[in-house]
């Protein structure tokens, strides 16, 4: 699949933009979900984000139907429901969330801030956990209500972007 080697970012400073929105949720919840995410990644690392409103970020995040400008298009509802492309310059670092989905802050339908927290791992570099527990398992559970103020990283996670960043 398109996560080449063991890449990471080689600075610690990134920038972040939210490209588009999606309209199942309000723009201040995409961006809250986003920055709770990059959050819990920063607490553990030296790296840090920085929200920019136009221009080229090292992580544009954006939401698309079907084919949507790379050679991973969507496939409608369901399915597969996101991307992120490893650390590199260019649309490495970026992450692609399916607009066939209705993302929510909740447990109705597919939770913004579980697949932003994930697939931003792989944003930052890391591969998937053997662990069940683990935000980098590939499967997303039948998650329960998360409230992104009370979720923690599992050791495995910590271990892993230590290992790249600590
Ligand atoms: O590595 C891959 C390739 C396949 C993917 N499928 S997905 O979009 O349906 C997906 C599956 C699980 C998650 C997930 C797993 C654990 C916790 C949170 C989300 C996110 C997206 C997305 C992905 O990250
Ligand atoms: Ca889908
Ligand atoms: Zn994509
Ligand atoms: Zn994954």
């Amino acid at each position: 699949s398109h996560f080449p080697g063991k890449p990471k970012w080689q600075k610690t400073s990134l920038t972040y933009r939210v490209v588009n929105y999606t309209p199942d949720i309000t723009n201040s919840e995409v961006d809250y979900a986003i920055a709770q995410a990059l959050g819990l990644w920063s607490e553990v690392t030296p790296l840090n984000f920085r929200q920019i409103y136009t221009g080229e970020g090292d992580i544009m995040i954006s939401f698309g139907y079907k084919d949507h400008g790379d050679f991973f298009p969507f496939d409608g509802p369901l399915g597969i429901l996101a991307h992120a492309f490893s650390p590199s310059n260019g649309i490495g670092g970026d992450t692609h969330f399916d607009e066939d989905e209705t993302w929510t802050l909740g447990n109705q339908g597919v939770n913004m801030f579980l697949v932003a927290l994930h697939e931003l791992g792989h944003a930052l570099g890391l591969e998937h956990s053997r662990y069940e527990q683990a935000i980098m398992y590939p499967t997303l559970s039948d998650n329960a209500f998360v409230d992104p103020t009370k979720f923690k990283l599992f050791k495995d996670d910590v271990a892993g972007i230590q290992a790249l960043y600590g």
